[in-house]
């Protein structure tokens, strides 16, 4: 079977990880120091269920309520990846900010999406709970994944979130096929 291709975005506000999340899945280890992104794009072919995914990661730059949504990031994109931190209650107020500009831009809530609450390894400065996060997702209707990518622990996971959020969105309830008459 030919690899699909899919093109994923990470988005969030300045710092809460999604270089590490990226570089970490990509490359098997942690940057050593902060460097904000300006922007960063990675390819990975990634088996999942039987089938190979030929996969565009796009690292953006930090982004905050002010950030007006460039065109790179709402045209062509097959799922997002909104991560904030689940010790900044300003990174979560973010994410909604970013998840309501994409929802207007694209004019549908049909969008493959991923929320993730990023650095679950600094329990002692967590201000966003599990639980917290998990109903913002399932308001959004769309998968949540708690994760440490200092730690890489359950980053594989957003991956195959993301992965089955845009088979979900490609297999439509009801067959198009059927409507359509050969003639
Ligand atoms: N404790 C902890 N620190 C993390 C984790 N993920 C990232 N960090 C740290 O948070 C800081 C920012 O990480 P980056 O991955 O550069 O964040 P970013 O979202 O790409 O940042 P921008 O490019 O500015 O938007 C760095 O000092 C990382 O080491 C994590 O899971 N746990």
């Amino acid at each position: 079977m030919a690899p699909k291709q899919r093109k994923i975005c990470l988005m969030g506000f300045r710092a809460v990880g999604k270089s590490t999340i990226t570089i970490q899945f990509v490359e098997n280890h942690c940057p050593e120091t902060y460097n904000p992104t300006i922007e960063g794009t990675y390819q990975k072919i990634i088996k999942h269920r039987g089938q190979d995914f030929s996969t565009e990661i796009i690292d953006t730059a930090g982004q905050d309520e002010f950030s007006i949504l460039q065109k790179q990031y709402s045209i062509g994109i097959h799922g997002y990846i909104l991560v904030y931190s689940v010790t900044s209650k300003a990174s979560l107020d973010v994410v909604k900010v970013l998840n309501d500009k994409i929802l207007n831009s694209l004019g549908t809530e049909k969008i493959p999406r991923v929320l993730v609450g990023n650095k679950s390894d600094l329990e002692n400065e967590r201000v966003i709970s599990k639980e917290e996060g998990q109903s913002l997702a399932n308001q959004w209707e769309c998968a949540f994944v708690e994760c440490s990518g200092k730690n890489n622990d359950n980053v594989e996971e957003i991956f195959k979130q993301i992965l089955n959020e845009v088979d979900k969105n490609q297999q439509p309830d009801t067959p198009q096929k059927e409507s359509c008459i050969l003639m």
